[in-house]
């Protein structure tokens, strides 16, 4: 279970101060909405690491999180867009999420394995430049499924897909979080995504996260 429990942050010069608590079970999508402006990223950046709350706690089954930097989190992170290098091939973008010292042909095995498990077999010469939004999306879980980290953050990651490719992507987010027992947080405001997805809803109201 990851969990947080009065997660205290500020930006500079805004006025109250967030205080977020949720939990967020193995297997399950999370799902954070909120209007424009009322913390989501803040929240996801808070749980990635990229900022430290004042207070409050941040624990995966019971290990707390906070002190370590965002590179030692347990902690993969999919944005709307730009999560890939565009001038690498889809298996070079994938190799980036093999752990240090793999073996060679270890590491070739396991970047097919993952390209076939996000339906992008014969896609990893493609340059990144040249592959869809989708196709993109895919890659950047078929590195997440290399890095084998248990917590997933998404924010909005399928907000620049068109609406068939943002239902399979939308379903093999769901495949890939209970088959590999993520535990993904959702951020999204299209409440159709969330519906389809998540099993536990939050909104972000005045600065607290309320269960919807
Ligand atoms: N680095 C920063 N310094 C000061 N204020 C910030 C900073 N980053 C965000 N904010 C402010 O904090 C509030 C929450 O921002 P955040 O990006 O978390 O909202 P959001 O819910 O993700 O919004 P959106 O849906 O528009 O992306 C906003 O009022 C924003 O202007």
């Amino acid at each position: 279970m990851l969990r947080a429990d009065d997660l205290v942050f500020a930006h500079p010069g805004q006025g109250k101060p967030y205080g977020f608590s949720l939990e967020a079970k193995p297997g399950e999508v999370t799902a954070i909405s909120g209007a424009s402006g009322s913390g989501k990223s803040t929240l996801l950046d808070l749980m990635a690491g990229f900022i430290a709350p004042v207070s409050g706690s941040l624990t995966l089954d019971g290990q707390e999180l906070l002190p370590f930097p965002p590179e030692a989190r347990p902690v993969s992170l999919l944005l709307q867009a730009d999560n890939l290098f565009e001038h690498l091939s889809a298996e070079e973008n994938v190799v980036l999420g093999l752990p240090r010292g793999t073996p060679r042909s270890a590491g070739h095995q396991q970047v097919a394995e993952a390209l076939a498990e996000v339906g992008l077999t014969r896609f990893e010469a493609k340059q990144a430049a040249n592959l869809s939004g989708g196709q993109k999306q895919r890659v950047a879980l078929a590195r997440t499924l290399l890095r084998n980290r248990p917590v997933l953050l998404l924010d909005e990651p399928f907000s620049a897909l068109d609406d068939e490719t943002r239902q399979t992507t939308r379903e093999l987010v769901g495949e890939l979080t209970r088959r590999h027992k993520w535990h993904t947080v959702l951020v999204s405001h299209h409440a159709d995504d969330i519906a389809a997805l998540a099993t536990t809803h939050y909104r972000i109201t005045a600065g607290k996260l309320e269960r919807v």
